[in-house]
């Protein structure tokens, strides 16, 4: 350590001794960072992980160890980090960052807060935490190969969401319903097979109104659910793999296909006697035991879950995971799309990109490097915003010949919802939209919030978090339109606030029929802020333009992790659904 102190000098010494820091993650790069924290001299740390030690996290997180298995990671991880300075003050905490003890007012006694996260919704919380408490963010990302280390400071640098971070995939709906030719395809549509099944029957891609006539013919076997789970699961396999490809057949769907899909004729197949459960998830399976693990995992998910109804995929869940690839494999046959191991459809189902415990070293590195600056800065008169950088770790090297590629951080984006506090237009089909759809959609999963308030002028129409008024729920179920206080209509002008993140926004209703096809029925469909404006400059009349994405799906593979610039879509790509 005298080497260290030396090399920083005795003020910086000082001042990281004495620095209250935060660690939000303790997972790949978690580890590396609270190693490098404790070795660099930080004595007064404390460290939050949700999760618990997976045997799959051990080839990285070089803090855990075996026996650690099952154990929480943010618990473990400050017990062997102690080991190299059993004078530092770590504390730990098991608990999700979004929970509400985690408040601004926590926040405010940290020096500085470090992200060490693997997804962008516990990101975004913690960035507006950061900046309603004025603490320093030093936020971090690998996706394999790829890294970035940025640091955000209120006021004078690019916020976390002055940029879209736009990573969804796009596939066309038809492909995924009708005509897969990847095994990815298969995937995306086993995965809304297992709503269909098992989650939110009607919000599944695949759900078709019952009373249809022309519906698919699986859709009678898929609500047939009073029937014993095996009989259940046979009819289903049926209705999936033969009746509806054979049917459409019948009706020449496929007359111009240059391979004939091929109806599975479950009678006819020699089931193996084993549950496919055990089998080594390397191994591909035949057709027969696609069908059995098929069949095993549709009984079993209905047979050991309550939640039947609203379950959500989980590349982690080992029934869920066993369902989706036997499904998958399944279309994969009939489609004579070459088929994959258990482990293989995991990651595309997941859209797991190998984590790299080199990058995730580099990155906490990165990470530390940053840190010290900031303290260094405390007493002076310069800004984080000229002294600190975004890092990124390319590929391999560019024309330059660098790795890492340190560049000026960017200011405050003035667009920036979060930030800026821009008035947002929010556009969708008012008389199509219900409260639950814009609070679980827009505000939720689009907008990050975690608890939000819903206003129309002075009247308060929904709430959530400590003492929310209950009686408001009632609003959700109801359409836009016929919310109180005259409802929301075109040009309305929407207040949504969240109390714990000092977050709040003004969204301005327009309203939008978005050109949906049959099959996009049952998804909602919005627009938010600047892809609004491209969707009216789009409508301009302009020569010979040729509209060639009308039927893609959004699909919501969304691996999380932020990616460096280079590699991140416009964000007009991340919902192209003109
Ligand atoms: N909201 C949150 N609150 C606290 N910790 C979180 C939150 N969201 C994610 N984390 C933690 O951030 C860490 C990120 O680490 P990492 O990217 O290595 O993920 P992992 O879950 O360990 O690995 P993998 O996703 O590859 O299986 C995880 O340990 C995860 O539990
Ligand atoms: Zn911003």
């Amino acid at each position: 350590m005298s080497f260290l102190a030396a090399a920083l000098g005795d003020d910086l010494t000082l001042k990281i001794h004495a620095a209250k820091i935060l660690v939000v993650g303790a997972g790949g790069i978690g580890c590396e960072l609270l190693k490098n924290l404790v070795l660099s001299g930080f004595e007064n740390i404390t460290i939050v992980d949700l999760d618990t030690i997976d045997v799959s996290n051990l080839n990285r997180q070089f803090l855990f160890r075996s026996q650690h298995v099952g154990m929480s990671k943010a618990i473990v991880a400050r017990e062997v980090a102690l080991q190299f300075n059993p004078k530092a003050t770590i504390t730990a905490h098991h608990e999700n960052i979004k929970t509400s003890r985690y408040s601004i007012e926590y926040f405010e006694q940290f020096a500085l807060v470090l992200n060490a996260l693997d997804n962008v919704d516990a990101r975004k919380h913690v960035n507006r935490l950061c900046l309603a408490a004025n603490v320093p963010l030093i936020e971090s990302g690998t996706t394999g190969y790829l890294g970035q280390v940025s640091v955000i400071q209120k006021g004078t640098t690019e916020c976390y969401e002055c940029t879209e971070k736009a990573t969804a995939k796009v596939y066309p709906i038809c492909t995924i319903r009708s005509t897969p030719d990847k095994m990815v395809h298969c995937i995306v549509w086993a995965k809304e097979c297992y709503k269909l099944l098992f989650g939110k029957t009607a919000d599944s891609m695949l759900y078709e109104d019952p009373a249809n006539e022309d519906k698919s013919a699986f859709m009678d076997q898929v609500l047939a659910r009073d029937l014993p789970p095996a009989e259940y699961a046979r009819g289903v396999f049926r209705g999936l793999f033969e009746d509806e490809i054979q049917k459409k057949l019948d009706i020449k769907t496929y007359k111009t296909a240059t391979k004939m899909p091929q109806p599975i004729v479950l009678a006819n197949l020699a089931l193996p006697p084993a549950p496919v459960a055990n089998w080594n998830d390397r191994m591909v399976w035949s057709l027969e035991a696609a069908a059995q693990a098929f069949l095993d995992a549709v009984a079993a998910i209905l047979g050991s879950n309550d939640d039947v109804g609203s379950l959500e995929f989980d590349k982690d869940d080992v029934l869920a995971m066993l369902f989706v690839a036997a499904a998958a494999n399944l279309r994969a046959h009939v489609f004579q799309i070459p088929t994959e191991s258990l482990f293989a459809c995991k990651g595309i189902a997941g859209n797991i990109i190998p984590a790299i415990a080199t990058t995730n070293a580099i990155v906490a590195g990165l990470q530390v490097l940053e840190a010290f600056k900031i303290l260094r800065l405390a007493a002076k008169s310069a800004s984080v915003a000229e002294t600190c950088k975004y890092t990124y770790c390319n590929r391999s090297w560019d024309g330059r010949g660098v790795l890492l590629n340190p560049v000026a951080l960017s200011a405050p984006n003035p667009k920036c919802f979060v930030c800026s506090r821009q008035v947002l237009d929010l556009a969708l089909l008012v008389k199509g939209t219900t409260l639950q759809q814009l609070v679980d959609h827009v505000l939720k999963k689009r907008m990050g919030m975690n608890a939000p308030t819903v206003s129309i002028g002075a009247n308060t129409i929904y709430e959530e978090g400590e003492d929310a008024e209950e009686s408001l729920r009632v609003n959700l179920a109801k359409r836009l339109d016929e919310l109180p206080g005259g409802g929301i209509h075109h040009d309305t002008v929407l207040t949504v606030e969240d109390f714990s993140q000092d977050f709040n926004s003004s969204l301005c209703i327009k309203d939008w029929v978005p050109p949906a096809k049959a099959e996009e029925e049952a998804s909602f469909n919005f627009l938010l802020g600047p892809e609004w404006a491209k969707w009216k400059a789009d409508q301009e009349p302009k020569a010979d333009v040729t509209m060639h994405d009308d039927d893609d799906i959004v699909v919501d593979d969304t691996p999380g992790k932020r990616k460096t610039p280079s590699d991140m879509p416009s964000p007009a790509h991340k919902r192209a659904k003109h």
